[in-house]
């Protein structure tokens, strides 16, 4: 659990946390700032930038009131980090005992003394330990660094207790009773109490800023009390700002004759521990503190400037102190052993990144601003992010500034255009641009200009109605309207009243005044005759004598109309082999296929799958709210191997289903439904039946298995089948599985 927590209603996605964490701990999720525990080094950096007031530091507080409640058998000791001198400039060290015990603590004891005992173990060491740079152990905040982000230091880490915990075993070798609560400017010492290999060291801890609010709580007021207790003085109270250790070891560089680094601050921190890592700093021993020393830790809530605290941290000091002699206490085993607690986050390759780039527009290398308005240093670092789970694809400002004038462009042109509906994609969005549909791309603008019949075939699922509506919305007829009717999908009789309309009576349950068909209404414009192949005899020899003669007659009347419209049919099925079985008409055939244009499966284009990712990914969020995300480049592999029976369909399916289940922004195989896969099924015993009766079995089958898959909604599983809606509906009818209402 993270010690550091956000507050939901009151993080308003500034990024401020992100921009300022040194370890990449903050994850975005819907918009929202989360702590990764796994990652956080608790520094409390972004307590300290968040100008909301949305983290939150957990408190041990409801703890220590119980311990303090048992504290006659089990006496609570407060332990006092040096930098209270500072943080209560107003008090005198007396005032300051008196009103930590008027909270309830048995007795309050100096971290000074921590650090008496731990300098004879240091010097020890740093006499003992060769060829190594010794990194100290005192900040919680680096140990946690090296223990969270660069298990490869955890060798140069002093193994050795830092002053606090020192002090907290030594008071429990005093008296196993003894409950020891650290009082501090610091986060991670909170996180530090919880480490499972310090299990029962420190019992709370709680920061300078919780004693203000505790004591204005409870009404306790430090000023009142007039004591003369004090504490004496000593070199230990300069250890709260950098190169304390140093000072209070009494060591200069030159007794080592090596380089001894003292660092401050989480930016010289990180740079310095990556120098040691990549082996160019060689120096014996590195007195790191993460903030700039403790008396600038993110909690020390003193009422003066850092300058300030520094100032009379050392004007206190009233006279050149000796080095510290330190206090050897036999049976007091300060050592300290560390674990290795790296997460490593998955790395995208540099396909990855790209892919995710574009999602926010960012192709060329000078669309990278590099702005850092999402928190990040540069869009790769945010594209790194967003692969590894970390950041939203749309946290990017010029991004979306770009989008919202986009919208505004777009519904103004919606109200411009408000009469007439415009196609969803253009020949180019449609087609794409590999060189298999190059003459497919100039044979449907050549048509586009004519007004002569077209014959689109192709697989179920390849696209033909959209290319359609494509080349009408390219034609001189684009104003008029583009009506489509699928000929599979009705009975015959129906069919025909819903291409020619019908007169009042025509039949039982005619309406008042008739009813227009479609040829009348695309008047015009163009009609798609859908699936043309499944259009009956009857009927076709109706429609051979509209194609002939461009009039027709509603069911019941008489009267002939004048149609003008362009005809455009389209079919999965071999129309010529039909013609050859007799089963379509040859007369029709020739009428229809006068251009005739072929699509492609997608299997035979699979070049361009990436290409109709993006289209469908910026398709599912305009018309389904569906965030776009990202395929990872495992998935794409995938993808590309599938042969996608369903085509284009069959994709979108796939893409909406996966981008529904990722969770982050990144669609990883695991996200693909699993028959992607399955390339090697088991082979089937087969028993010999007829044909027809086998296929119709099999059929059955698919469709209760995709009804099944969709949950019973039957969109979803003719999408599934990639078979249009309507001929789901007759196979249900047909099977008996749907009433005829
Ligand atoms: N080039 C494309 N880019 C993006 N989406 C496409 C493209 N082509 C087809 N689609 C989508 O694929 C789905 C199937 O397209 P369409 O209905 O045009 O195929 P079809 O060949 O007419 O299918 P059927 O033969 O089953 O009627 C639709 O949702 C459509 O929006």
């Amino acid at each position: 659990m993270a010690v550091v927590k956000t507050i939901q209603e009151k993080c308003k996605s500034c990024y401020a946390c992100i921009r300022n964490c040194p370890v990449r701990a903050i994850k975005v999720t819907d918009k929202q700032a989360q702590i990764l525990p796994e990652r956080c080094i608790s520094c409390g950096n972004c307590v300290r930038i968040c100008a909301q007031k949305a983290k939150q530091i957990e408190s041990d507080w409801q703890r220590i009131s119980e311990m303090l409640e048992k504290k006659r058998r089990q006496p609570v000791i407060a332990i006092l980090a040096p930098s209270f001198r500072v943080a209560f400039p107003e008090f005198s060290v007396g005032q300051v005992i008196m009103a930590l015990k008027a909270i309830g603590f048995n007795e309050v004891e100096p971290v000074t003394k921590g650090i008496e005992l731990t300098v004879p173990v240091y010097r020890e060491y740093l006499a003992r330990v060769e060829k190594t740079t010794v990194i100290s152990s005192y900040c919680p905040a680096v140990v946690m660094l090296i223990q969270k982000h660069m298990p490869e230091l955890i060798p140069n880490l002093a193994p050795i207790d830092s002053a606090v915990l020192a002090l907290a075993k030594y008071l429990k070798l005093q008296n196993r009773e003894n409950r020891v609560v650290f009082i501090g400017p610091c986060v991670a010492k909170k996180e530090e109490a919880r480490d499972e290999n310090l299990v029962g060291v420190l019992d709370g801890v709680l920061t300078f800023r919780e004693i203000r609010e505790i004591w204005q709580e409870k009404g306790i007021r430090p000023a009142i009390y007039k004591t003369p207790l004090s504490w004496e003085e000593s070199l230990t109270e300069l250890f709260p700002v950098s190169g304390g250790l140093l000072r209070n070891l009494g060591i200069k560089g030159r007794d080592y004759n090596l380089e001894l680094a003292v660092v401050e601050g989480k930016d010289e921190c990180l740079k310095v521990l990556q120098a040691v890592k990549r082996g160019e700093f060689n120096g014996k021993f590195l007195d790191i503190l993460f903030c700039r020393g403790c008396i600038d830790g993110p909690e020390i809530a003193s009422p003066l400037e850092f300058y300030g605290r520094k100032s009379l941290l050392f004007s206190q000091q009233r006279s050149s102190q000796p080095p510290v002699q330190g206090l050897k206490v036999a049976g007091l085993d300060l050592s300290r052993r560390y674990i290795n607690k790296y997460q490593p986050l998955p790395e995208p390759s540099e396909h990855d990144i790209r892919e995710i780039l574009k999602f926010t527009q960012k192709i060329n290398p000078e669309d990278e601003l590099n702005c850092g308005a999402c928190g990040y240093e540069s869009c790769r670092e945010k594209a790194r992010a967003v692969y590894q789970g970390l950041a939203e694809i749309h946290m990017c400002l010029p991004y979306l500034l770009n989008l919202s004038q986009g919208e505004i462009e777009y519904y103004k042109d919606r109200l411009r255009n408000l009469d007439r509906a415009k196609p969803m994609l253009s020949l180019e969005r449609i087609l794409g641009d590999l060189p298999e549909v190059a003459h497919i791309k100039a044979l449907s603008e050549r048509a586009a200009q004519s007004d002569s019949t077209i014959l689109i075939t192709g697989e179920s699922g390849v696209g033909k109605e959209v290319l359609a509506q494509a080349i009408h919305y390219l034609s001189p007829r684009a104003n008029g309207p583009f009506i489509a009717i699928n000929c599979a999908a009705l009975p015959e009789m129906l069919l025909e009243s819903e291409l020619f309309g019908y007169e009042e009576g025509a039949f039982t349950g005619a309406r008042k005044g008739g009813k227009p068909g479609k040829f009348e209404l695309a008047n015009g414009g163009t009609l798609l005759l859908d699936e043309i192949g499944d259009l009956p005899l009857t009927m076709q020899a109706k429609l051979l004598r509209v194609l002939q003669e461009r009039v027709i007659e509603r069911v019941g009347g008489t009267k002939s109309i004048k149609v003008d419209i362009r005809i455009i049919a389209a079919t999965n099925q071999d129309l010529k082999k039909m013609v050859a079985e007799g089963r379509f008409r040859a007369d029709l055939y020739y009428r229809l296929n006068v251009i005739g244009i072929h699509i492609p499966p997608l299997r035979d284009r699979i070049k361009d799958l990436p290409r109709l990712i993006d289209i469908i990914g910026e398709k599912l969020y305009r018309e389904k709210g569906i965030t776009p995300k990202v395929i990872a480049k495992e998935t794409l592999d995938l993808l590309m191997t599938y042969h996608w029976p369903g085509n284009i369909r069959e994709l979108e399916n796939v893409l909406e289903r996966s981008m529904y289940l990722a969770e982050g922004s990144v669609v990883r195989p695991e996200h693909l439904p699993s028959y992607l896969f399955e390339k090697d099924l088991p082979k089937r015993r087969v028993q010999i039946k007829p044909l027809k009766d086998a296929v119709r079995e099999l059929e059955k089958e698919l469709i209760e298995a995709a009804l099944a898959e969709a949950g019973g909604n039957k969109v979803l599983a003719s999408e599934l089948l990639g078979i249009p809606r309507a001929t789901l509906y007759l196979r249900l009818k047909e099977f008996g599985w749907l009433s005829e209402n």
